[in-house]
């Protein structure tokens, strides 16, 4: 049972869920490719590789290349020079400012928890202007777990004045990772399914699914009333 009284918590995933990133990935992720002398990857093939963080992402590159894996420390730490405040391509999807201002305006207290490091996604927050909706912001190298550990989830309820080992709330996220992150620390998940998703909705463990921002704010009411 996870029971909200007041308006409750909802932490939301980043990449593939508020914002679509993966043309900003894909172009940072090619121009170190290209400094390398290797052939660029496609949108598709790097949109596969998001969702475990940068270094997942670069074992996934190094993958699908001729890059050995040694070069892997070398390689992010190129790809970061470059990603670490790029936005030009990135897109929030549609209805995304007005459904979070609908449940700030409910008083929900809203929260990140991503697997994008912090400064890259602090950087995003701040470029659509929607940083100061957020009462907690926990990135892939705020804590030593990454999703779907389910500490850095547990930290973001905390931080919104949830109890650490029970945590009461929502989780709204796109992938295999924020599925798994929500069953490990026992929260209820919204699916939104234009992400990065690669598996069957059926076969990841979700409350309800939407791929319009415009239906969150009354799924996020019709699971509070009855949680
Ligand atoms: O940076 C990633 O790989 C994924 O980030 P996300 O957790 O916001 O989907």
């Amino acid at each position: 049972m996870n029971v909200c009284f007041a308006p409750c918590p909802v932490v939301f995933d980043l990449d593939g869920t508020l914002i679509d990133s993966a043309p900003d990935i894909h172009a940072c992720v090619n121009t170190v490719l290209r400094l390398q002398g290797v052939r660029p990857l496609t949108l598709d093939q790097v949109r596969g590789f998001v969702g475990g963080g940068v270094d997942l992402l670069w074992r996934r590159v190094i993958g699908a290349t001729d890059l050995p894996i040694e070069a892997h420390r070398d390689l992010v730490a190129s790809f970061m020079t470059r990603y670490h405040d790029a936005t030009a391509l990135t897109r929030l999807y549609p209805n995304v400012t007005e459904a979070l201002g609908v449940l700030a305006d409910r008083g929900h207290p809203l929260g990140i928890c991503t697997n994008k490091p912090l400064g890259p996604t602090r950087a995003v927050l701040d470029h659509f202007g929607i940083a100061q909706l957020f009462g907690t912001v926990i990135g892939g190298d705020s804590l030593p777990q990454k999703k779907p550990d389910p500490a850095p989830l547990r930290a973001a309820f905390a931080a919104l004045g949830s109890a650490p080992d029970a945590p009461q709330g929502i989780f709204v996220g796109d992938s295999e990772f924020d599925a798994e992150t929500a069953r490990n620390a026992g929260v209820p998940m919204l699916l939104f399914l234009r992400g990065y998703r690669k598996t069957a909705v059926e076969d990841l463990p979700h409350r309800a699914a939407f791929d319009d921002f415009a239906q969150l704010p009354a799924l996020v009411e019709g699971v509070a009333a009855l949680d």
